[in-house]
């Protein structure tokens, strides 16, 4: 049986304390995220989506209950600590990489995430045969702009470098914060085949916030509905495989 690799237990997060726009936006969040879980969350905007993440990531912190890594208090941990165990993947292109580094480069520093980061050439030498394979399972050409700056790349080039950033040095837990919003459709499609490939393959637990219902239907084993700062439905393996978009439709609806 799989394990618990991620519990929230009521969790709640206040903003503005003590101002007149004092604002409770989760309001008592509990998950438990098995490993191997590959969960997309949908909601409308302003649900508390992103802000799920941030309390899962230590960007935030919360007011009320506790959040759990492998039975382990991490509650009070801050942003730099979770990132030993756990990586985010933005919607926004130029989060995440260093521009004026090369991919190779970037690659480099993404398989020291949470240690104290310098670049080695030899160890880039060492590794670029190991990073060019993995660039070129990205399906998008990054494999021949191993020594480009970053900056240079075309935004899903460099969304696929995010990702590959993300999952080179193996993460307990990886965040997708719709990733694939900011690329045009055909390259969006290209990055979440090879997101479900690399998830799937490598047997990743992860969690998707997107906008696309169909994305949401058709990824992962399971399905959040996030609504006013709660978790308004979890829907799992074959009460996730019956699910259709017009079913949660009605999730948008007032
Ligand atoms: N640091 C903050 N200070 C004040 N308000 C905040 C803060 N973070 C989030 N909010 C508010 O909390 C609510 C939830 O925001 P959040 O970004 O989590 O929603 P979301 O579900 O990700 O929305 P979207 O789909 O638009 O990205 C919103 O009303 C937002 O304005």
């Amino acid at each position: 049986m799989s394990k618990p690799i991620l519990e929230l237990r009521d969790v709640q997060t206040v903003v503005n304390k003590g101002t007149a726009n004092e604002t409770t936006i989760l309001k008592g969040i509990n998950l438990t995220i098995n490993e191997g879980d590959f969960i997309t969350i949908v909601g409308t905007n302003g649900a508390g989506k992103s802000t799920l993440f941030n309390v899962i990531g230590g960007n935030l912190g919360v007011d009320a209950g506790q959040i759990l890594h492998s039975g382990v208090d991490i509650t009070k941990s801050s942003e730099e600590q979770r990132t030993a165990f756990l990586a985010r993947v933005f919607q926004d292109p130029k989060l995440g990489t260093a521009p004026r580094m090369t991919v190779a480069e970037n690659m480099l520093l993404a398989t020291k995430r949470g240690e104290r980061r310098h670049l080695v050439h030899r160890q880039l030498k060492a590794n670029l045969a190991r990073f060019t394979e993995l660039a070129a399972t990205m399906n998008n050409g990054l494999e021949k702009r191993m020594t480009t700056a970053t900056g240079a790349l075309s935004g899903g080039q460099r969304q696929a470098l995010s990702f590959l950033m993300a999952t080179l040095k193996r993460p307990d837990i990886l965040l997708l914060d719709e990733h694939t919003a900011a690329l045009d459709p055909h390259t969006s499609l290209n990055l979440l085949h090879a997101t479900n490939e690399r998830i799937t393959h490598d047997h990743l637990t992860a969690l998707m916030i997107t906008h696309h219902l169909e994305d949401a239907l058709t990824y992962g084993n399971r399905l959040l509905v996030l609504q006013n700062g709660q978790i308004k439905a979890d829907f799992r393996g074959p009460e996730k495989q019956e699910l259709t978009v017009e079913k949660l439709y009605h999730y948008f609806e007032d």
